[in-house]
């Protein structure tokens, strides 16, 4: 049995579909056809309707560095609604522990580098970030269209690299065994290099979320 607030491998794998990415450093699955090509055209529509320039934590200086723009989803539509439904059944944790679903938008040339999804204990937005929810656990994202050039996402500490493909659904660990970041979890939204990206992300914190 795990927590409220808690997924497993095993849990994901249970699933029709999952494959575990083999590697000993990171907890990560990947499912493809999650959602269906409608399911992903709707979404696709909403993003459009309702973008903002994407934001960082711990801003590095490098303007450069998230060039994506990001909807904040509303949780009262139908597809959003039905997403958080299905997303609860595959990762049985409680949606109470999770942030508002979101969307990223890449046109050609943007790109998010290398980075994780969990905050740094020791940055300068911890507080910001983490007080209230606490850290990032599971990180679940879904492609939501076929990218022509570039766009994928990039692990470069596991020699991972996932190409978007529409409903395709990957979901990772972001913690050591320890409660830890795992570092090996770094990863980057590569360029766009043709045609335009879309994707959901969703993010898991260690306590109920209250922003
Ligand atoms: O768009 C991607 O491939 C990755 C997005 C991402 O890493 C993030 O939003 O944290
Ligand atoms: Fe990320």
């Amino acid at each position: 049995m795990v927590g409220p607030g808690e997924s497993s491998v095993d849990i994901l794998r249970a699933h029709d579909g999952v494959k575990r990415v083999p590697s000993p450093k990171v907890e990560m699955v990947i499912k493809p056809n999650f959602l269906t090509a409608e399911h992903c055209e709707e979404l696709m529509r909403l993003i459009d309707l309702d973008r903002r320039p994407s934001t960082l934590a711990d801003e590095n200086g490098d303007v450069a560095f998230r060039t994506s723009e990001t909807c904040d989803l509303k949780p009262e539509d139908k597809a959003v609604r039905e997403l958080e439904a299905m997303l609860t059944h595959f990762t049985s944790i409680d949606p109470a522990y999770g942030e508002p679903l979101q969307g990223q938008r890449y046109e050609v040339g943007q790109q998010f580098k290398d980075h994780t999804d969990w905050f740094n204990p020791g940055g300068q937005d911890w507080e910001k970030f983490c007080a209230k929810s606490g850290q990032r656990t599971w990180t679940f994202m879904i492609y939501l269209n076929n990218v022509e050039a570039g766009g994928a996402t990039r692990f470069k500490m596991i020699d991972k690299k996932i190409q978007p493909e529409r409903g395709k659904i990957v979901g990772w660990n972001n913690r050591n065994t320890d409660g830890s970041g795992n570092a090996a979890t770094l990863h980057h939204a590569m360029k766009v290099r043709k045609g335009t990206k879309y994707v959901i992300t969703k993010w898991y914190r260690e306590a109920p979320w209250r922003g």
